[in-house]
């Protein structure tokens, strides 16, 4: 049965929670999609969805129908997984998703804390910060699909739901859990539905998880996650598993990388890439059709899989997906990148690759939707936010990589070389 019971609204963000919760000492599996039949076993199970650009209507009932499959199975907790970048539009879709969840469990308030300070995610009176930029000046805001331009987030979500938020500010969250957890309290017993929990540090995060031991829904980043395990260890409900919560099979067969995230991260890593290990950069604005470019990449890929990864992307600066978006609009050209580089993951695993890289969360939603996987076990991590995972049934290891996350060298790290 599980102890957390865990919806993120995509599949890296999936991956992220759960390698935290790994690093805390919990089991965890991610499964994909909103389950059929029984859950896997483990202390953590984290249902993945693509619903973080899903239309409203959709996302709320995927996460509804994930929500009811977590309960029935006995999971005490409900955590509600979004970006450290909260990336979302103005309708959606954290506000109607968390709104729903609210209902369900009947709660009446939530917390949201997207923060993940070893990423440079911070928050500070309620405004997100990336590093020492604002939210709004990071790069986020020509994010292809949620470009995010305001990084006030009680205003940001306080424009998605029909609910009220407010903020628990740095000098509060200073104090420790206890003046966190009457903070929150407070804006509950006032009416709001909502609090932005500012946070700085690793130390903010676990007094944040402590105050909220008792919350029927937690929403945020994985970095808020930090302090759920000990809440359920000193209940007695969690026994102590250490190293052997991340064990997977030995790691074997050709390596690849697909990159379809045009996150500055990602870009600085293909640049990384071109100069140490064969890298492909498909032109979209060239050839917009997913079938041509597949084959393309995969003849040029033939005769290059081995031990040393191929790196195959998508990924282009700010101005070629404007004219990319301008030609056959956003949506649209999100879908066809996404279909050609499914396509091209799928056509690397028929050819031998069994240690796959894939940077971006909806490309990671694709690929994986393609191979059909149904689970990811949750292994040891590359770097923060990013786990090696195994897949069933397809029988290989994957990595699904956050656009924004990883050091410069990742596509080579991750493999050892
Ligand atoms: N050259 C391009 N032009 C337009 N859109 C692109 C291009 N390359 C990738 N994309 C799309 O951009 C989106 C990136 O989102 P995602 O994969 O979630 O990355 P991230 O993790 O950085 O958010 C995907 O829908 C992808 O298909
Ligand atoms: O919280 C995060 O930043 C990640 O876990 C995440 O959700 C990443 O999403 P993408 O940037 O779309 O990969």
């Amino acid at each position: 049965m599980p102890l957390l019971g865990c919806i993120a609204d995509d599949f890296t963000g999936a991956t992220d929670l759960a390698n935290t919760l790994v690093k805390g000492g919990m089991t965890a599996v991610q499964v994909i999609g909103v389950p059929t039949g029984p859950l896997p076993e483990a202390d953590a199970i984290i249902i993945a969805l693509k619903s973080r650009t899903a239309p409203v209507k959709e996302a709320v009932a995927e996460s509804l129908a994930a929500c009811e499959a977590l309960l029935a199975a006995g999971a005490k907790q409900i955590f509600f997984k979004y970006c450290s970048t909260f990336d979302s539009t103005d309708e959606g879709n954290i506000g109607p998703v968390a709104d729903a969840l609210v209902r369900r469990l009947d709660c009446g308030f939530a917390l949201a804390n997207p923060a993940f300070p070893t990423n440079g995610r911070t928050v500070f009176q309620g405004h997100l910060f990336v590093g020492s930029t604002l939210l709004s000046e990071s790069g986020m805001e020509n994010h292809p699909l949620t470009p995010m331009r305001d990084p006030n987030l009680v205003r940001v979500l306080g424009r998605q739901t029909d609910g009220t938020v407010g903020l628990v500010p740095f000098a509060v969250v200073e104090q420790g859990a206890a003046a966190i957890r009457k903070a929150m309290t407070g804006l509950k017993e006032s009416g709001r539905r909502y609090a932005i929990v500012d946070a700085v540090t690793d130390a903010h995060l676990l007094a944040i998880g402590e105050a909220a031991a008792d919350h029927a829904l937690i929403t945020g980043g994985s970095g808020v996650a930090m302090g759920l395990p000990a809440n359920f260890r000193s209940k007695g409900l969690l026994p102590e598993r250490g190293e052997a919560a991340a064990a997977l099979p030995p790691m074997r067969g050709h390596a690849a990388v697909v990159a379809g995230s045009c996150s500055r991260a990602t870009l600085g890593q293909i640049g990384y890439a071109r100069d140490h290990a064969h890298t492909l950069e498909l032109d979209v604005l060239a050839t917009p059709d997913a079938a041509a470019l597949a084959a393309q990449a995969l003849d040029w890929a033939q005769d290059k899989l081995g031990d040393h990864p191929v790196v195959i992307a998508a990924s282009a600066p700010p101005e070629k997906v404007a004219a990319l978006q301008a030609r056959l609009g956003r949506e649209a050209a999100g879908a066809l990148v996404e279909q050609a580089l499914s396509t091209v993951a799928h056509g690397l695993v028929a050819r031998g690759v069994k240690r796959l890289v894939v940077a971006g969360g909806e490309t990671s939603g694709a690929v994986v939707s393609r191979l059909g996987v149904s689970s990811l076990r949750i292994g040891p991590e590359i770097d923060p936010g990013v786990p090696w995972t195994y897949a069933e049934p397809a029988g290989l290891h994957l990595a699904l990589k956050s656009g924004n996350f990883g050091a410069r060298d990742f596509f080579l790290k991750a493999f050892g070389v």
